[in-house]
């Protein structure tokens, strides 16, 4: 039976690694649907699969997981094209106008807390959030909410009878509970809309686990470690790409010392892969999945305890419905005021 995979932000970095990874490995049955915003990119990532796999099937789809309409267009089409799906793969992210803050980040170097700030770039990264034209925190809408409407909308095709259906977020060891707050669920407020869309994410795949997994949907979130893609170079703006490159030798350095330091989009696919071989029912709804990468460039998967509970999880669910249904009827008023205009 073929295996339909769908991946959100598929034309780049960890996205389009987790696709060519994949296909090398499982060269047949499979359905791949890349799911991007930009579709220049998406086409271009679409060709490099082609030349590399001929035979497999690949198709696009356009998806701003930013945009209501856009989400609820692309899942009617997804329900149209496909009887089912079987990985959910909930990876498109973004960090807008990264802020590093250099004193800290020398601080930190010369503190016991060295390895964890290079593991999770805590204390040294804020960010500045934008509003969607939908009236959203962009980050929370782009990493989070899009991909929650996008899940409610694929019920039918993820909760089928005698089947089972993997969701994988792409979250980040970033995530940390100190950023996120249940009174200010888009992070209107803070400056790491980051850290705090990753944590819901958490929270979110542990509540999707309690109301789906009697219907055989089963959720799970990874970390890649840190991977040099788009995403990261745009931390350092006026630092080019090929300085980075530069850079690489004292990263193998730091390697070493922190496994997180995958480097390679191909390295971050790692967890994702292992994660499309297990056992849904296996997985612990409480554990982050890490992508490692050894000093000497083995990849690995190895599970931590996430900092989460049930109860904070359930009060981010019901938050979650009740704006779902208000953007829904807020959409409804929209087409309607439109129809009677034509
Ligand atoms: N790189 C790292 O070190 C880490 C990354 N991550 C996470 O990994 C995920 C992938 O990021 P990464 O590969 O690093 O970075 P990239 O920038 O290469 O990939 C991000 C992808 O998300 C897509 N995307 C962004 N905004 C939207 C949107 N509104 N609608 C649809 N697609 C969108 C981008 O498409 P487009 O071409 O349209 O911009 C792109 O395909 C993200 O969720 C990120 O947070 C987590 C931990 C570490
Ligand atoms: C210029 C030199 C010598 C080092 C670069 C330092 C930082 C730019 C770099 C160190 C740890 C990195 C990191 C991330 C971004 C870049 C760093 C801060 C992330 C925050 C990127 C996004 C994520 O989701 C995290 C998992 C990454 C954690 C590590």
């Amino acid at each position: 039976m073929s295996k339909v995979v769908l991946v959100t932000g598929a034309n780049s970095g960890i996205g389009l690694a987790l696709c060519e990874r994949l296909l090398s490995q499982i060269p047949e049955g499979l359905q791949l649907c890349l799911a991007c915003r930009n579709m220049q990119r998406a086409q271009a990532a679409h060709s490099a699969l082609l030349a590399s796999h001929p035979a497999a099937q690949v198709a696009l789809l356009h998806m701003d997981t930013s945009s209501i309409s856009s989400i609820i267009r692309a899942a009617q089409e997804v329900r149209l094209r496909y009887d089912r799906l079987d990985y959910l793969f909930l990876n498109a992210g973004i960090m807008p106008n990264p802020q590093f803050d250099v004193n800290a980040f020398f601080k930190g170097l010369f503190s016991s807390s060295v390895i964890t700030m290079f593991a999770t770039g805590e204390g040294i990264l804020t960010q500045k959030d934008g509003v969607t034209p939908d009236g959203l925190q962009e980050v929370f809408a782009t990493n989070l909410f899009g991909h929650f409407l996008l899940v409610r909308e694929l019920e039918p095709l993820l909760c089928q009878a005698g089947q089972t259906s993997q969701l994988v977020w792409t979250s980040s060891s970033n995530a940390h509970r100190s950023a996120f707050s249940l009174e200010d669920i888009q992070h209107q407020r803070g400056t790491q809309p980051y850290s705090s869309s990753k944590y819901a994410s958490d929270l979110l795949s542990l509540a999707l686990n309690t109301h789906y997994n009697k219907q055989g949907l089963y959720s799970s979130v990874i970390c890649p470690g840190f991977v040099m893609t788009n995403l990261t170079y745009s931390i350092l703006p006026s630092f080019p790409a090929f300085l980075w490159t530069l850079l690489m030798p004292i990263f193998w350095l730091i390697r070493m010392f922190t496994n997180t330091f995958t480097l390679t989009a191909y390295n971050g696919a790692e967890a994702l892969l292992w994660l499309f071989k297990q056992k849904p029912e296996s997985l612990d709804p409480y554990v982050k999945y890490h992508s490692l990468t050894s000093g000497l460039g083995t990849n690995y998967t190895q599970p931590h305890k996430m900092d989460i509970d049930l109860e904070t999880s359930e009060s981010l669910y019901e938050k979650l419905l009740q704006l779902e249904s208000e953007v829904r009827k807020k959409l409804m008023e929209e087409q309607e005021e439109a129809s009677c205009r034509i």
